[in-house]
């Protein structure tokens, strides 16, 4: 996808850390996160959600247009199992937003990420980062690193590193091995400080540091690691017959040629 820009001339050196928007919303029937971030000192105070859930897409649109936001993407971290995504949705009630999948996910979408892209919502931008393992196309976005980016850097993990747990690895090309090199590569280039927020669960924000010292499976060794996720004996998602296959086509099964 490269570098995809909103961005407005912004001043250098400004200082950036009041300006960022960010709400986080939940979805309490899949314990779904949804993140609304924006750019509140560019005009159009351009905006974007992460991880959009269907069933609260009217609460999510109804938000921004409260808040006087610019909704230009929905993205998501991986393709779902235990919800659908809102992204579809939200493109037949606000036609120009443009929805945002991993390209690795193999998924439907409008703009496909790589590791390293850069998503601009005004002078901010999220940062993206290969984290498969919970599945094959996992990525996590992280607000960009520079004195004109808010502090302290966040990281949105989806299901890959959950808040003293993690996605599991039992299907959609899950594998322990890679989940366990994912978060832990990332991790070691997170500053200790980068706040962890992530999709689903119980708690709303960790950091780093104290997720690789107090994370129940990811602070131990890989093999331990790999022996717990293979024996956590999960019953599947309730809807994962329906939300996989809506979510490898944005969510919305229908206009499937559309996208
Ligand atoms: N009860 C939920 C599904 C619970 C579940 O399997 N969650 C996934 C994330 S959604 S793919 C997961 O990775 N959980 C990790 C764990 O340790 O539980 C439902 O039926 O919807
Ligand atoms: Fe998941």
């Amino acid at each position: 996808m490269g570098s995809y820009t909103t961005s407005s001339s912004s001043a250098q050196g400004e200082s950036m850390n009041g300006k960022l928007i960010f709400r986080q919303l939940f979805e309490k029937e899949s314990s779904t996160y949804t993140y609304l971030l924006a750019d509140s000192f560019h005009p159009d105070k351009p905006a974007l959600l992460i991880d959009p859930v269907d069933k609260t897409v009217d609460r999510d649109l109804a938000l921004a247009k409260e808040l006087g936001l610019k909704l230009i993407y929905a993205i998501n971290t991986h393709v779902h199992a235990d919800h659908v995504t809102g992204s579809g949705l939200i493109k037949t009630k606000v036609p120009h937003v443009k929805s945002i999948i991993s390209k690795a996910s193999n998924a439907k979408a409008d703009l496909f990420v790589e590791p390293g892209d850069k998503i601009y919502f005004g002078d901010i931008f999220l940062e993206v980062r290969a984290t498969p393992g919970h599945t094959l196309g996992c990525v996590t976005y992280v607000t960009g690193d520079g004195v004109d980016q808010p502090r302290p850097r966040m990281a949105f993990t989806g299901d890959a590193l959950l808040i003293k747990g993690c996605g599991r690895t039992d299907f959609q090309g899950g594998s322990s091995d890679k989940l366990y090199d994912s978060v832990h590569s990332q991790a070691r280039i997170y500053c200790s400080s980068e706040l962890v927020y992530t999709s689903a669960f119980h708690f709303q924000v960790s950091t780093v540091g104290d997720e690789m010292l107090y994370n129940p499976r990811l602070s131990k060794d890989k093999e331990t690691f790999k022996n717990i996720m293979q024996n956590l004996n999960l019953s599947y998602p309730k809807m994962i017959d329906v939300a996989v296959p809506s979510n490898m086509v944005c969510g919305l099964q229908e206009t499937k040629s559309d996208l």
